[in-house]
């Protein structure tokens, strides 16, 4: 029957990407700029003091081609703290130049239609919690994509029975479990929260392991017949030590 699956339900999540006013900082004094920068990097240790207290997590990504220059990606447990959080950013010194684009909100989300992970919702074992409050992995590469499932006539996902979605969802983890030690991901439920259904969030050290994951992916079945896709964004991890060399003119 078709029937909704029950999620289980963790973290808030915002990717939020910034266009940043080179032009601007060209023309704003070194001291100025040395401020804004040291203000920033406090900010940053302030976020890891939550992560370190496992209270939410967060990176930043240099983003590769024109979609945006930045890429941040919070997790916290409500959305009040993701908004706060954009706040901070938007009053503090470089907040001036890191101009609002491209967001997307979800929440972290994972399916019953995975059999490891039934009755597990009330005491969560620590498998499940590692993935519902992730700790974001500080690996060299993130790309994110939001996705959906289709609604045609001949192949709706919201039609077909569980069970085939289990099936389907079961070959799908086959899949990505071959790239184990390679691709990290991290899958979110927007519906009602973004544009889209879900927010895919991998995370590598070689970036032609996402181009070899999600190629392999769509000779799925699930993905091949039922599966849409919004636009990609790509970034390379920025660390607080590589902040300063960042900003640098
Ligand atoms: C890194 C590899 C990897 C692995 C191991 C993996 C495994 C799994 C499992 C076991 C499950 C189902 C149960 C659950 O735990 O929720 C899922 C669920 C999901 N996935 Fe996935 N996925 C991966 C990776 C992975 C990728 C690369 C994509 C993008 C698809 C593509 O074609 O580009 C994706 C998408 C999704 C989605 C949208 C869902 C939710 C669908 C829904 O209708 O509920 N996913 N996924």
């Amino acid at each position: 029957m078709a029937e909704a699956v029950v999620t289980m339900d963790g973290w808030s999540v915002v990717h939020d990407t910034r266009t940043f006013d080179w032009a601007s900082w060209k023309l704003t004094s070194e001291e100025e700029r040395n401020a804004a920068v040291k203000e920033f990097k406090e900010l940053m240790k302030k976020w890891d003091t939550v992560e370190e207290a496992k209270l939410g997590s967060q990176s930043l990504y240099k983003v590769v081609g024109n979609k945006a220059d930045l890429m941040f990606i919070f997790l916290r447990p409500t959305m009040e703290e993701l908004e706060e959080i954009k706040r901070e950013i938007n009053k503090s010194k470089l907040g001036d130049y890191l101009i609002p684009d491209y967001s997307y909100v979800s929440i972290v989300e994972m399916t019953m239609h995975n059999p490891m992970n039934e009755g597990k919702d009330r005491k969560l074992s620590p498998q499940v919690e590692a993935r519902l409050y992730p700790i974001l992995p500080k690996w060299e590469h993130a790309c994110f994509y939001p996705m959906g499932r289709r609604r045609w006539e001949e192949a709706n996902w919201f039609t077909i029975d569980k069970e085939e979605r289990t099936r389907l969802l079961y070959d799908h983890g086959m899949t990505g479990r071959k790239y184990a030690g390679k691709v990290k991901e991290i899958i979110t439920g927007s519906i009602g929260l973004d544009n889209w259904e879900w927010g895919v969030t991998l995370f590598a050290h070689d970036p032609l392991q996402f181009k070899k994951i999600v190629y392999e992916m769509r000779f799925d079945e699930v993905t091949t017949k039922y599966a849409e896709f919004g636009d990609f964004v790509v970034g390379n991890y920025l660390p607080a030590e590589d902040v300063d060399a960042y900003f640098a003119l």
